[in-house]
């Protein structure tokens, strides 16, 4: 395809981790001024620094997005090896390759770097704690990346992404509510869903914002409990007519769902700066609505 002149490809961006969530929505939503170069894991695999570094040289991009990640919670707790790897290690490899060529980085992150000890939303600059080998890990990337590049980059943390596109909880509760006859879902851990689609534009909008950098946060606005979710994708789907019943929630403790990585209880994080810079993020619940409304994914 030809670049037009003018206001067409103001940005060269080089996205990694396009097969995931976040990188499908934005392959999806690539405004016309982007020049856009999006790379799968079966492309390049950011734990080969001399790779990353040859892409980046080769495209030259202004922008590097790192949208790849090991993000199997509960694996990670047996192969923290490989988490690394890829979280802190492919973190770092992204950083280099920026500052060699001079292009922005923006790399993405969890509010898992967290413990969930507090109970009001998470400042981007409280103290990191956490709880299990996946949060560590991104937790070690950011530091990996601040160390690199200080704070010329954008770190951007979200939290309980969906999307149409891959494995997440609303396909899997989607899944279950059609299987079953009841459906237990925790009640006490509090965080906010977030479509992945509200991060993408958040992404494409923060190209405008040069000076956006250093740890920030986005998710969607509100707050809910896996619980609250679970009720509301139910009903949001049986009025999108996705299903065509529904069944009992029940709300349960984390104690009476063990999994091998330990969960933080409370994650809201404050997202006043980055809705400041790239305007607000709709309410959990009109994003959920929306993202039902939306054909499924072939
Ligand atoms: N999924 C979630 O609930 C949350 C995700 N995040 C963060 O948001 C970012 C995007 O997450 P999602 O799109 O949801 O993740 P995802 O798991 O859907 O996508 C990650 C992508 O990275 C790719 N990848 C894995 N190892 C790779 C490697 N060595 N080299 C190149 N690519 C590799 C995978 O193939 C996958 O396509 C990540 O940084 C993640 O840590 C933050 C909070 C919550």
């Amino acid at each position: 395809m030809t670049p037009m002149a003018g206001e067409a490809d103001r940005y060269r961006v080089l996205l990694l981790g396009a097969q995931g969530q976040v990188g499908w929505e934005l392959q999806r939503s690539q405004p016309p001024s982007v020049m856009l170069r999006a790379l799968g894991r079966q492309d390049l695999d950011i734990r080969d620094v001399g790779k990353v570094r040859a892409a980046v040289e080769s495209f030259r991009p202004d922008c590097l997005i790192n949208a790849a990640a090991y993000t199997a919670v509960d694996r990670a707790e047996s192969e923290a090896d490989m988490a690394y790897a890829i979280n802190r290690d492919g973190a770092a490899h992204c950083a280099l390759a920026a500052q060699a060529c001079g292009a922005r980085l923006i790399h993405l992150s969890t509010d898992f770097v967290f413990d969930g000890a507090q109970s009001t939303p998470y400042q981007p600059g409280a103290a990191a704690a956490p709880l299990g080998v996946y949060g560590a890990s991104k937790a070690a990337g950011e530091q990996q990346v601040r160390e690199i590049l200080g704070d010329a980059a954008l770190i951007l943390r979200t939290a309980w992404v969906y999307s149409a596109h891959g494995s997440n909880f609303v396909k899997t509760v989607l899944r279950l509510l059609a299987e079953r006859d009841v459906l237990r879902v925790v009640g006490d851990q509090i965080g906010t869903p977030t479509w992945a689609a509200g991060i993408a534009g958040a992404l494409w909008r923060a190209l405008d914002h040069p000076d956006f950098t250093g740890i920030q946060h986005w998710t969607d606005a509100g707050v809910a409990s896996w619980y609250d979710f679970s009720v509301a994708i139910q009903e949001e789907a049986v009025a999108a007519g996705r299903l065509q019943r529904s069944i009992p929630i029940e709300m349960i403790p984390t104690s009476g769902y063990p999994t091998p990585a330990r969960r933080p209880a409370y994650t809201v994080l404050d997202k006043s700066t980055s809705y400041a810079t790239l305007g607000p993020a709709p309410h959990w619940r009109a994003a959920l609505r929306q993202m039902l409304a939306e054909p499924k994914e072939a």
